[in-house]
């Protein structure tokens, strides 16, 4: 059997399913690659990858090419507490500042536009790069993402600080949904079985891992480092489901997309794959 490539975001927020996954033995020709969203998202669409976790953004343009594993995701019912416009002026003055967006993602890319744009009607000039290079110093906010934001968060170099997640559930009154499992339309067809059994994998990673949060903690914090008891807050507010509400969620993301000319009309419906 050939490999079957896996992508897995590399930031904590994955840790409650990834560090369980660690722990327990697969067939060895499953391979996980970890990397940040926005090279899972190329390499997924490029074939180097036959699923995994990507950027919503990123099934939102090539919906055709994926299949949405059900009730799988990285979401957040109010503040998410790792995706943050950092900036110097308040947001309402943002407009014709250079505002500096993480290379890492494009979910979260899409969204402060959307929030900036369509929700304060300020329109900033974008450029994408390197949060923590030279180009910061010289733009008046800046998109961070996972691990980079909570680092920046606990540094206290912005005056003000905007939870992406939060601003678009007051505004919506919905979750927000940052990254999907999706399979490669062609892989499900052809391995339908290699795909549930990833997937069921996928599910009961998830519930362990909520259920041993405290532990994963004390593993993952000294990354950042933070203190494992706000790594465990921060964790506890990240959600992995993909009910109702986060396909609706997903849904009015898409259509904001659909209406920007930035994603594809038939990203909406889902097409999901259920094990
Ligand atoms: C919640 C987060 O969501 C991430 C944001 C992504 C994006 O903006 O494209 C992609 C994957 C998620 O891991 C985070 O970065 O902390």
């Amino acid at each position: 059997m050939r490999k079957v490539r896996i992508g897995m975001v590399n930031y904590i927020n994955t840790a409650p399913i990834y560090e369980t996954w660690k722990t327990r033995s697969h067939p060895q020709n499953w391979h996980v690659v970890e990397a940040p969203p926005s090279s899972l998202n190329r390499m997924l669409a490029n074939g180097e990858l036959d699923l995994g976790f990507v950027s919503s953004y990123e099934y939102g343009v090539r919906p055709e090419e994926y299949r949405i594993l059900s009730d799988l995701s990285i979401s957040a019912n109010g503040s998410v507490g790792s995706v943050f416009l950092f900036s110097r002026v308040a947001p309402s003055r943002l407009n014709n500042q250079y505002v500096l967006l993480s290379g890492q993602s494009e979910t979260s890319i899409s969204l402060v536009k959307i929030l900036l744009e369509e929700f304060f009607h300020v329109y900033p000039k974008y450029e994408v790069g390197d949060v923590n290079g030279r180009k910061a110093d010289e733009s008046e906010a800046i998109l961070a993402i996972g691990d980079e934001a909570l680092r920046l968060s606990a540094s206290d170099a912005f005056p003000y600080k905007l939870d992406l997640a939060e601003v678009w559930c007051q505004h919506t009154d919905l979750p927000f949904v940052f990254a999907v499992c999706a399979a490669r339309e062609e892989f499900c067809r052809e391995y339908p079985e290699i795909v549930s059994a990833i997937h069921r994998e996928f599910l009961f990673c998830k519930g362990e891992g909520r259920k041993h949060l405290e532990s994963i903690c004390e593993i993952v914090a000294p990354r950042i480092p933070m203190h494992p008891d706000e790594c465990y807050v921060y964790l506890r507010a990240i959600e992995y489901g993909l009910g109702g509400r986060k396909q609706l969620a997903l849904e009015t993301f898409f259509q904001y997309l659909i209406d920007r000319n930035e994603a594809s009309p038939k990203s909406v419906p889902l097409n999901i794959f259920e094990s």
